[in-house]
């Protein structure tokens, strides 16, 4: 388990994570999320000690990362910043590692073969293209065969079927009961990979939440009703529990039904003889939740409303 209490950092003036509280479990992916400039990677930094928090602290298997006396058999990481000898090869590299730990030749083959990067293994890393930058990196975490991975962005600079491969990879490391946290500013890409989430703000905690309640949370699942009979249908709907509105910016033959199903608006309306022009279960996507949850905390906003964005 990976623990921050009060987890704080600031550079001169200016604090970049505030007094951050999360928890992150095993058994299950946690995607910590948040805008560009949020507060991810430093807060990944000081959970792996290479910074230093101004206040608070991080334990990983409930210790301090840097007094794990084997740390790559502990936690397995992949930071943003490739930090690899461009004139080894991937072998060479993953071996440098391996020894610094005892760790077998067999293992290196494996991880290797694990990422895709078998044939490519005695290449020299300066002539990687990212997404095998990213893929090696990806086998050094994996490497020590840790219980504990904490991975920054790692879908940046994959191909689809890379992006297909870790989100298998990751879900498959947190069913074998390990404790994986990865970084990403792509809801989309989390909506497809985590069941957690942890999402900042400005360096501040915004929500440790599931991906469901999110959801839930910011709208859930509404049904898109277009009628020329919308006042019969909202009488006729109208319970416990309804909540019937109009589509913003449409007429008022646009209705937005909560608390039912399409199901059931239907079968309603066609037993009063009511025509329906439109009939559509929708659900707010990730994206929009999102957005929601962080449109206070964006420092970098695009001048354009962004629109269409879906899950
Ligand atoms: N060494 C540093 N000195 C001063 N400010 C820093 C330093 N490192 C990070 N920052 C600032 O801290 C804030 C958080 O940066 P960080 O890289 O942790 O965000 P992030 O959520 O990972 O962003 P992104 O999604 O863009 O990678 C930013 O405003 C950044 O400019």
């Amino acid at each position: 388990m990976i623990r921050a209490s009060g987890l704080t950092k600031r550079y001169g003036d200016t604090t970049v994570v505030h007094g951050l509280d999360f928890a992150v479990h095993p058994g299950t992916v946690t995607g910590f999320l948040g805008p560009n400039g949020a507060g991810k990677s430093t807060t990944m930094r000081m959970l792996l000690g290479l910074d230093a928090p101004t206040r608070g602290r991080s334990t990983i298997g409930g210790r301090d990362y840097t007094t794990h006396p084997a740390p790559l058999t502990e936690v397995g990481a992949l930071l943003e910043a490739r930090s690899v000898h461009p004139a080894r090869t991937a072998f060479h590299h993953l071996m440098a590692l391996a020894h610094t730990h005892g760790i077998p030749r067999g293992r290196v083959e494996r991880v290797l073969d694990m990422v895709g990067l078998t044939g490519a293994a005695h290449r020299r890393v300066k002539g990687f293209s990212l997404g095998m930058g990213q893929r090696l990196g990806i086998a050094a975490a994996l490497l020590g065969d840790p219980a504990t991975l904490i991975l920054d962005e790692p879908v940046n600079g994959l191909d689809p079927e890379g992006v297909l491969w870790i989100r298998t990879l990751l879900t498959s490391l947190a069913a074998e009961g390990r404790t994986v946290l990865v970084s990403s500013h792509l809801m989309s890409e989390m909506a497809l990979t985590a069941d957690h989430l942890v999402v900042i703000g400005r360096g501040r905690l915004l929500a440790d939440t599931t991906v469901d309640a999110l959801i839930r949370d910011a709208g859930g699942a509404f049904v898109k009703v277009v009628t020329p009979q919308a006042d019969t249908l909202r009488t006729l709907l109208a319970g416990p529990g309804m909540e019937i509105g109009t589509d913003a910016g449409t007429g008022p033959d646009h209705l937005v039904v909560r608390g039912t199903d399409a199901a059931h608006i239907g079968r309603t309306a066609a037993a009063h003889g009511i025509p329906l022009l439109e009939l559509t279960p929708q659900q707010v996507s990730l994206e929009q939740a999102f957005m929601d949850l962080t449109q206070e905390s964006v420092d970098h906003r695009t001048t354009a409303p962004l629109t269409g964005a879906s899950a």
